[in-house]
């Protein structure tokens, strides 16, 4: 199970971060989170996963879910939870990506996403 946040700003705009080389999927556009760990509630992991990769830091509380995508990637199934976070604190830093950048929602579909992100973004576009 891996959780994921848009994290939304003031002009309604949503922030991906770029896979680093090495990774699986790298270079493929994708919101910051990570795994859940065995015991962890998935809110607590998203807030563990957004300190690690970003340097912020947020009420696990505040974090609203937005849809979620359940695909089977080779040998794996993979259940990603999307959130929604419009308040944190600290300036995003790309710790982990290669790269960050702010969107609009409507922009996701021109970025190569993994393939489950792909239709989590009218879910986006209807709630951001
Ligand atoms: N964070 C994130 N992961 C995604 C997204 N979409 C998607 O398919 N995934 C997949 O979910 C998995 C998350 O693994 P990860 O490697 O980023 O997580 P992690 O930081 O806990 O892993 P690691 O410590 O093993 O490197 C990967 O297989 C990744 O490709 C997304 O939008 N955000």
């Amino acid at each position: 199970m891996v959780v994921a946040a848009a994290l939304v700003d003031g002009d309604g705009r949503v922030l991906v971060q770029r896979r680093p080389a090495g990774k699986p999927m790298a270079g493929l556009w994708e919101f910051p989170g990570g795994k859940v760990e065995a015991g962890e509630l998935p809110e607590f992991a998203l807030a563990r996963e957004l300190e690690e990769e970003l340097g912020i830091s947020l009420d696990p509380g505040l974090v609203k879910p937005c849809a979620f995508a359940s695909e089977t990637l080779g040998t794996k199934h993979l259940l990603l939870l999307l959130y929604t976070l419009r308040n944190w604190s600290g300036t995003p830093a790309a710790r982990h990506a290669d790269a960050l950048q702010w969107v609009y929602p409507g922009e996701l579909h021109a970025l190569e996403m993994p393939p489950a992100d792909v239709p989590l973004i009218a879910a986006l576009e209807k709630l951001v």
